[in-house]
């Protein structure tokens, strides 16, 4: 695919992808149904984000992906890749973004520097331009260049498929679930590496089923759920979202019942000696639940306090999309 214009040289755009009422019905074939794998799904990346894209087994992400990077072909909807519509400029869509794949599809016989050397071959990168060992470098494998890939380990295949995907400097980097069966050292050295080219300006877009990585990694965050997106929000706004918070109270006397004192706060005696709190920050503070045990006679030994996360928002989101009949904007509200 020749190159015309370095990414860098483009207009940069306030969004890095525009996805507008995507829909993608998979045709049924040998007297199976037909599938709605993405159901009018509307998303904006803005350029720089850490975008993560979360959603159970089957939801549409890799859907959505494949047609961003040209192997699927959409029913209906639009798509701009860095301002270039995948319809009306699919080279220029294609150049700006570089998506690292489920798979670990590699081919045996190639080393790493063959393999980067003959992918930037691929996409018309100049000899003088090319950064095959800047790549190798920061993807930590540059004591590895001349090894055949057969013989490396699956993280390591696994950061060579992000070099792989970084050889035409896109200034979008798309990678569906690059951690699946990478050991938690490994995962966290490809961390460091993602967030590395995000400060450097690259957007990254992740799939992840790791609710924890994304709420570290990710500043905005959609969740799409049966081919709908059940939320599209900064994290921090999503993390809000469950106004819900938990006070775990130790006390000196062992109680049978909670005492008529505490019975408008409805604690949950879960032990003698331990009372479960839980409240809307935005309606109760913490307070009022310290001067009710007080009031109520209880010496307090220990308090602690848990906090919603990212994993409670998802249950939420899913099965409320589900009970709804998952319709998004329904769910989104709800
Ligand atoms: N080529 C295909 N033909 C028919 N149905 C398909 C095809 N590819 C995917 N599907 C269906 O479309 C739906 C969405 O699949 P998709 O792979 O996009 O989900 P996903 O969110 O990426 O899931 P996973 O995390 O398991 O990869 C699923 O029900 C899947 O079975």
């Amino acid at each position: 695919m020749p190159r015309d214009l370095p990414p860098d040289a483009l207009p940069a755009p306030d969004n890095a992808i525009e996805i507008d009422g995507l829909t993608k019905t998979y045709r049924g074939r040998f007297g199976q149904k037909e599938k709605r794998a993405l159901k009018g799904v509307s998303l904006s990346v803005p350029r720089g984000s850490f975008f993560g894209l979360l959603g159970p087994n089957g939801a549409g992400k890799s859907t959505l992906i494949n047609i961003m990077a040209g192997l699927v072909t959409k029913t209906a909807g639009t798509v701009r890749i860095w301002g270039a519509d995948i319809d009306r400029d699919e080279r220029g869509a294609r150049l700006a973004i570089g998506v690292v794949p489920q798979e670990l599809n590699l081919d045996p016989f190639f080393t790493p520097r063959e393999l980067l050397e003959v992918q930037a071959g691929l996409y018309g990168v100049p000899k003088a331009e090319r950064r095959t060992d800047e790549i190798l470098a920061l993807v930590g494998l540059s004591d590895k260049a001349d090894a055949y890939a057969r013989t490396l380990s699956g993280g390591m295949r696994r950061r060579l498929l992000v070099a792989k995907a970084m050889v035409h400097a896109p200034p979008i980097l798309v990678l569906d679930e690059p951690t699946a069966g990478v050991d938690i050292e490994l995962r966290q050295q490809l961390w460091e590496q993602v967030k590395e080219l995000n400060r450097r300006g690259t957007t990254i877009l992740l799939t992840t089923h790791y609710l924890e990585e994304a709420q570290e990694l990710c500043d905005r965050i959609a969740i799409i759920n049966h081919g709908d997106v059940v939320a599209c929000e900064p994290k921090d706004t999503l993390l809000k979202r469950l106004d819900n918070k938990a006070l775990h109270v130790t006390v000196r006397e062992a109680l049978t019942a909670v005492p008529p004192a505490l019975a408008a706060l409805a604690p949950e005696l879960v032990e003698p000696r331990k009372l479960v709190f839980r409240f809307k920050p935005s309606e109760t503070v913490m307070g009022e639940i310290l001067e009710a045990l007080r009031r109520a006679e209880l010496s307090v030994v220990d308090l602690s306090t848990e906090e919603a996360d990212l994993e409670d928002i998802f249950l939420q989101l899913t099965s409320s999309a589900a009970a709804a009949g998952g319709t998004s904007k329904d769910a989104a509200r709800a």
